[in-house]
């Protein structure tokens, strides 16, 4: 049998880590062979995820468990303030980070692309893992070349940090790449209540919801002649994004340099 991929989880206490440490024990390519996080050093990851993890402790200290697991993949689900510690930390040690944590700009992506390379090393960004996300993204950036006015609606949970999400900005981005740069709605339009239109994206319009209840949902909105169209994604639950992080666990290990966006190993 090859031998299987040797992933560590970082931010593996989290909502998202969580679900990834289950995926990583239910895949036979793949091995947990770390589980790093900020607290519950020592704590034993069984008790926390509920799944049968042979003994692994939770360690919060990265470097030294990249280190002595001889990992091959990072996965990490942190927060923005911490992660391009994280990414800079993997690389230098021969680490592929796969990295679904949202929050960095196109000039850092840029450098971990060129410092993988450099590593001989391969690494993934994605600012959603879901499927049915990265359809959305497609199919939005598709109709924006027909239909150029929209907005953006992302609704998350309450305890997202980061506003837009990154899968609004990726939407964006890949729209942008379709139409030309333009103002929407009226010139001589004001706001009453400051941010009512929401943040501005090259004349493109994003809105973020925050509620309890929602776990992570996008609607791209297009208006045309007497006409809207609106392709609209729903993550209602966790699960969701553990293909494509699993996915992505796999690929890594094939090529050299950052990819940016899951749909770059999917199409
Ligand atoms: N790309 C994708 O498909 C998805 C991305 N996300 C992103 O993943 C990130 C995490 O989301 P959640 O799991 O909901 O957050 P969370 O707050 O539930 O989990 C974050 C975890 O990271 C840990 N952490 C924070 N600083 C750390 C450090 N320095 N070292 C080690 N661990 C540290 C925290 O203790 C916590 O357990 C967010 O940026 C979110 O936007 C979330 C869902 C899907
Ligand atoms: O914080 C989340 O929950 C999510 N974050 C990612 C983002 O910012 O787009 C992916 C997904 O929307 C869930």
């Amino acid at each position: 049998m090859a031998d299987r991929i040797r992933v560590v989880v970082v931010g593996a206490k989290g909502r998202m880590g969580r679900e990834t440490v289950k995926a990583v024990l239910n895949d036979p390519e793949l091995e947990l062979v770390g589980a790093v996080d900020r607290s519950l050093n020592g704590v034993l990851v069984a008790e926390v995820t509920g799944v049968e993890t042979g003994g692994l402790q939770f360690s919060n200290d990265l470097d030294k468990t990249l280190l002595e697991t001889k990992a091959d993949v990072m996965v990490d689900f942190t927060n923005p303030a911490v992660i391009k510690g994280n990414i800079d930390t993997a690389i230098q040690y021969g680490v592929r980070p796969v990295v679904g944590t949202t929050g960095m700009t196109p000039e850092e992506i840029a450098a971990w692309d060129e410092s993988c390379k450099e590593r001989g090393i391969g690494g993934v960004i994605a600012p959603n893992f879901a499927i049915g996300a990265i359809l959305m993204m497609r199919f939005a950036a598709e109709a924006a070349r027909f239909l150029p006015h929209v907005e953006i609606i992302e609704m998350h949970h309450d305890q997202k940090l980061d506003a837009p999400s990154g899968t609004a900005i990726k939407t964006l981005e890949l729209i942008a790449k379709e139409r030309e740069k333009m103002g929407q709605g009226h010139p001589d339009e004001h706001e009453s209540i400051a941010g009512s239109r929401g943040g501005d994206y090259e004349g493109m319009r994003v809105h973020s919801v925050r509620l309890p209840g929602y776990v992570a949902h996008q609607q791209v909105i297009f208006g045309g002649l007497g006409q809207t169209l609106t392709i609209r994604h729903d993550s209602i639950n966790r699960e969701s994004f553990m293909p494509g992080v699993v996915m992505s666990c796999k690929e890594v290990m094939k090529y050299e340099g950052m990819v940016y966006g899951l749909e770059n190993l999917l199409f």
